[in-house]
């Protein structure tokens, strides 16, 4: 699968007027209508990586997960390199329970002892990992698993939290400041789907639990991803939570910034990755509702925008043209947030 093909200059699906009203009143028009508004983003994304993050909390029911596994490989089979980061707080936190652990955060970072750090790589590499493998490859031998350790895909730094400007050691959680892609990319080439877990390695000799949001916008930003999409159970960032749900729809990357220390609990590092990634050259990163059927397909290839979309400042510097196989990253922007 290469991008090698000629085709005509595709339209700016961004540019295009909304679609006239549908006439609801023959399956038929309808349906040929998605499949025609459908070809404008198959036309954009044929041979474009996608990074996907299939989050903890949206894996709550066992249909969702078999929806979200069609979805990827539907993004495969239409010509895509489909990328899958999952998370897996929820299972952790679980398992841990099971243990007589304690579960622990701060500022949205689990607090990870050697032991925690035991659980967190069984729970992901073992088990979620392993259960997402499955559904995808319950539709041919697609999916390969991995986790940042393997093939040196995600070398990460010890990171501490920041509690109200004030650094606190929270053990073994990393940063990403280095991914190989050479993996990742080798296994896209041969048609496979890799399903990344968030663990990586330091040059330290230590194993670190990475978030799954900064993963997954690490990878797609050293990809050059087209896009980025992270798959929670919510709508997507609501402006003023918990009082209310109303989505911001959309974000520039400078607008995302100002907001980013007011967050708190899971979005924080769900939109600091969406910062990451817009900022690291992918061009667009959204948040979608897991929870919602198909949601995956319906953002890549329908107009209806739905969650979060966050955007490059206009006039940003375009992606950088191919990106190395090993990609430093920029060092993270600082961190201002509340506790979980
Ligand atoms: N502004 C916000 N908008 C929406 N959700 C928010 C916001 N701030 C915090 N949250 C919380 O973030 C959660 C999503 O993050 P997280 O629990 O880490 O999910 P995931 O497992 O998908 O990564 C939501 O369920 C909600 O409780
Ligand atoms: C450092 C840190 O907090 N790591 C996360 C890794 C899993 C994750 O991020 O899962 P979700 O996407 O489902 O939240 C954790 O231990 O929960």
């Amino acid at each position: 699968m290469t991008a090698a093909r000629t085709v005509p200059a595709p339209r700016d699906p961004d540019k295009l007027a909304p679609p006239a009203p549908a006439r609801r009143s023959a399956a038929r028009p309808v349906r040929a209508r998605t499949v025609i508004e459908a070809l404008p983003w198959l036309e954009r994304y044929h041979g474009k990586a996608v990074v996907v993050k299939f989050g903890g909390n949206a894996m709550v029911d066992e249909e969702l997960k078999r929806a979200f596994a069609r979805d990827v490989v539907s993004l495969h089979y239409a010509g895509l390199r489909p990328v899958v980061v999952h998370g897996g707080g929820p299972q952790i936190s679980a398992m841990l329970a099971r243990l007589e652990l304690e579960v622990r955060f701060a500022a949205g970072m689990r607090v990870t002892t050697p032991e925690v750090m035991d659980v967190v790589r069984m729970v992901l590499a073992g088990q979620v990992q392993r259960e997402i493998v499955g559904l995808v490859n319950a539709h041919g031998p697609f999916a390969v698993g991995l986790t940042g350790e393997d093939a040196h895909t995600l070398t990460a730094v010890r990171r501490p939290a920041r509690v109200d400007g004030r650094p606190v050691d929270i053990g073994l959680v990393g940063d990403v400041v280095r991914v190989d892609t050479a993996a990742v990319r080798a296994l896209s080439d041969a048609d496979r789907i890799p399903v990344v877990s968030p663990v990586a390695r330091g040059e330290d000799g230590q194993v670190y639990n990475v978030n799954a949001d900064l993963a997954a916008a690490a990878l797609a930003a050293a990809l050059g991803a087209e896009k980025l999409v992270m798959l929670t159970d919510v709508a997507g960032l609501y402006a003023d939570w918990p009082a209310s749900t109303e989505v911001v729809e959309r974000l520039t990357a400078s607008e995302l910034e100002s907001l980013l220390p007011s967050l708190t609990t899971g979005m924080a590092p769900k939109m600091e990755g969406c910062l990451r990634a817009v900022r690291g050259g992918v061009r667009r990163a959204h948040v979608i509702d897991g929870r919602v059927p198909h949601a995956l397909l319906l953002e890549v290839f329908t107009d209806e925008a739905t969650g979060t979309t966050v955007v490059p400042d206009p006039g940003a510097a375009p992606p950088p043209a191919g990106v190395g196989a090993t990609a430093p990253l920029a060092p993270p922007p600082q961190e201002g947030r509340s506790a979980r």
